[in-house]
């Protein structure tokens, strides 16, 4: 499958390592997640080191790295390479090797020599083996002092001699050059991509924190994914790079501005690879619909056992509950129906697809076609003429009105729910209790309509559905609307018999 079939580019870093997890393999994986890609790992080296340095490094036979890359690429489509640490020539030429074989689309280096504290992770025989290897790269993104090795020449002071040494390794290898700035003095860290003719600059400004162990790693890997994400058949465009850097600068620079959040070592700490992520998303998992309705539900057994409970429910159930009382509560739920009704309506035209809209739609008919039906079947004329809203009518219905007044749709679908959801499940305790001599059998009998059950059913889908896909403080304040409906529910089955 491509990129453009899932969106998610696969990324294989061939690095070395750094235990500490801020540099290395370990920082390409974070920054290849972090920007969007699925991370692959082949390791070139094994480095001892820490926020204060390195302490030794032991390379693997180089038989067993090709078995690495071979086990990759035997199996998986790799959409882009990342290359770091190749610590010495043999290292370097078996990568070289695997990528004439192999030849993948998109290959980033970052020619990592020397790390920030010092410590050579190249062999100095083994630089010209590197720059051998530029054929085989599309992009090289070299700090200052590597750079001034690519180019043969002393290191850059300014700028301007940055941009220059970049143009002719550009022309000399047939390469594109990022030309990073974060080693040039001063409060201005630009970086550069380069070819032969042109120069396209991306500023910066320098962040002032000790922590930047292995942005050099991230930035690479980031710009490796983001490129391989927007390149989905055929070879970027200097366009696809350019886009592909500023995206990945704009991610690190993010990261190393919360780098200071992190507290990892004592010397040069790591960038928070997933500081904005985590600021943006959070770090819960999403529940399902199934999940949230399960919570939901168990959350008002209180209400739902207290409702069983109730005269009220028991007296319709066995058949004593006094006339009047009945003919009370029916007349209150016509006059709750018919503004219920206004309030689904609202949610039909707040509902954010054609199929949630006809939903409301229909479901507002029917509370209205049911008020109509309880009009001419059970409450005798003129009897509604007088009656009036009671204080638990009023105080329900004042809820879904403002659940519904700041156009907040999830809110007020969550309202609108336990109407749906606590009838039913009340009437499948009160259905069964009908027989032919109840007195109020044909009310119980409505309890067994199987449209009814089918929109609740629909109904709790609609309601849980949104509630999953939203982020925690609608779902919180969903889930407090659902529940202070299902009070009021209670309150509604409670009010004929209070009096
Ligand atoms: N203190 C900082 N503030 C902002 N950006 C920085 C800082 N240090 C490094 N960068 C950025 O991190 C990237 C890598 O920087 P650099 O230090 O030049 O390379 P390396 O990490 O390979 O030595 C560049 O994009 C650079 O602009
Ligand atoms: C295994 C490994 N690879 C690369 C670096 C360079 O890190 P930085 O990006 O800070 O220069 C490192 N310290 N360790």
């Amino acid at each position: 499958m491509s990129v453009a079939a899932t969106g998610i580019a696969r990324v294989l870093s061939i690095a070395g390592t750094d235990p500490t997890g801020g540099a290395g393999i370990q920082a390409d994986l974070k920054s290849i997640a972090a920007t969007g890609g699925y991370g692959m790992a082949v390791v070139t080296a094994l480095v001892a080191q820490n926020t204060h340095g390195v302490r030794s490094v032991h390379v693997p036979p180089v038989a067993f790295l090709a078995e690495q890359l071979h086990a990759v690429s035997d199996d998986v489509r790799i959409d882009a390479v990342k290359i770091g640490m190749l610590a010495d020539v043999h290292v370097t030429r078996t990568v070289r090797d695997w990528l004439t074989q192999v030849n993948p689309p998109i290959v980033v280096l970052d020619p990592v020599m020397v790390a920030t504290s010092g410590d050579r992770l190249l062999t100095q025989d083994a630089e010209q083996a590197l720059r051998e290897l530029l054929q085989q790269v599309h992009l090289v993104t070299p700090n200052v002092p590597e750079l001034a090795i690519l180019a043969g020449a002393p290191v850059a002071t300014t700028w301007a001699e940055v941009l220059r040494q970049a143009q002719q390794v550009a022309g000399e290898h047939g390469v594109l050059v990022l030309a990073k700035g974060g080693h040039l003095a001063g409060s201005l860290v630009p970086d550069a991509l380069v070819d032969a003719y042109t120069v396209r600059e991306f500023p910066g400004m320098r962040i002032d924190t000790p922590n930047t162990h292995g942005t050099g790693c991230s930035f690479s890997s980031a710009v490796a994914t983001r490129v391989a994400a927007r390149t989905s058949t055929g070879a970027p465009s200097l366009a696809d790079w350019a886009d592909a850097i500023a995206e990945a600068k704009l991610w690190l620079t993010e990261s190393i501005t919360h780098a200071d959040d992190l507290a990892v070592g004592s010397g040069h700490g790591p960038i928070h690879h997933f500081a904005g992520l985590w600021q943006r998303g959070g770090v819960s998992t999403r529940p399902t619909p199934a999940r949230v309705a399960e919570r939901w539900w168990e959350e008002i057994r209180d209400i739902r056992t207290a409702t069983d409970d109730l005269p009220f429910v028991r007296g319709l159930g066995d058949g004593s509950l006094p006339r009047e009382a009945f003919v009370w509560y029916l007349a209150q739920d016509a006059l709750y129906l018919s503004e219920y009704s206004r309030m689904l309506a609202l949610a039909s035209r707040l509902a954010p697809s054609a199929a949630e809209q006809t939903f409301w739609a229909a479901s507002a008919q029917g509370a209205i076609d049911t008020e109509l039906e309880l009009h001419t079947s059970w409450i005798a004329d003129g009897v509604l003429a007088g009656v009036l809203p009671s204080g638990t009518t009023t105080a329900y219905l004042n809820h879904l009105v403002a659940a519904g007044a700041g156009g907040d749709y999830p809110v007020l679908i969550a309202a609108l729910l336990p109407c749906f959801w606590m009838y039913q499940d009340v009437g499948t305790r009160l259905h069964p209790l009908s027989h032919d001599a109840h007195p109020y059998r044909s009310w119980l009998d409505t309890y067994a309509d199987e449209a009814f059950a089918a929109a609740t059913d629909r109904a709790i889908k609609i309601v849980t559905t949104v509630a999953a896909a939203a982020d925690e403080p609608t779902r919180d304040r969903m889930a407090r609307a659902f529940r202070a409906s299902a009070g009021h529910e209670r309150e509604f089955f409670a009010a004929p018999l209070r009096g």
